[in-house]
């Protein structure tokens, strides 16, 4: 049977890319995604942005909703200091498989931990099961209709804290606009859109910071 996007992209990786090397993941990943099979990571002009605010920050827990193949993973976990920790969530099995295989190939296993699962069922459950207090970032970059009922779960939960900093991708395309109108009424957050490109394109597309006032 037909391989999937997602096994295609990771032979892209386990062919060219330098064992244990994150940069030159992120760089094959976001050629073969250029010329040869276009997948929907955040890739690399909003990557920066990514890459700008996660160095800011310097966060020592991170949560990702959403790996797919495990590009942004790469890309924030290439960035975390000794200790710090991502826990990124992924329900479909399969590209659960390969997002696990494209971590383990940058090296990035004890800094990166994928729970497979919906983030509706573990974000309630994160405290216990992991440990975890709060996060210090939070990427959202899944199903863009799940962005605000996750949230919302996150402050019940109790999750954020002052200082926290959400980064939406796709606010612009595909779209999240309930939860656009959500973060930029409320008075919890303080928020602010960052203009680019949807992933190896030129449809106009755009991150959203959000910084929780707790
Ligand atoms: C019309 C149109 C189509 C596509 C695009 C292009 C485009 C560009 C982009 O950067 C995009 O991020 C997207 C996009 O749709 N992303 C959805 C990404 C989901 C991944 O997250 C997983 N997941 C989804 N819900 C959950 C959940 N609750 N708990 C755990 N994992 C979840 C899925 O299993 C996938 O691994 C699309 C632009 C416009
Ligand atoms: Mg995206």
């Amino acid at each position: 049977t037909r391989t999937t996007r997602p096994q295609r992209l990771l032979k892209a990786v386990q062919d060219r890319a330098i064992r244990g090397n994150p940069k030159s993941v992120i760089s094959v990943i976001d050629h073969y995604c250029r010329n040869q099979e276009w997948a929907m990571n955040v890739g690399d002009e909003k990557g920066f942005i990514l890459d700008s605010v996660v160095s800011e920050l310097n966060p020592q827990t991170v949560l990702e909703l959403g790996t797919y193949c495990g590009y942004s993973a790469v890309r924030i976990g290439r960035l975390l200091h000794s200790g710090a920790r991502l826990l990124t969530l992924e329900f479909n099995p399969d590209y659960a498989a390969v997002a696990r295989e494209v971590i383990s190939w940058a090296g990035l296993e004890n800094t990166v931990q994928l729970v497979e699962g919906a983030s509706g069922d573990w974000i309630p459950r994160l405290r216990e099961h992991f440990g975890i207090h709060t996060f210090d970032f939070i990427f959202l970059d899944h199903w863009k209709e799940g962005y605000l009922a996750d949230i919302k779960l996150l402050e019940e939960c109790r999750l954020l804290r002052k200082g926290t900093v959400l980064l939406a991708d796709n606010v612009v395309c595909p779209g999240a606009p309930d939860y656009l109108e959500y973060v930029r009424k409320s008075p919890l957050y303080d928020s602010r859109y960052f203009k680019s490109h949807l992933e190896y394109t030129k449809a106009e597309d755009g991150l959203e910071k959000s910084v929780y006032l707790g």
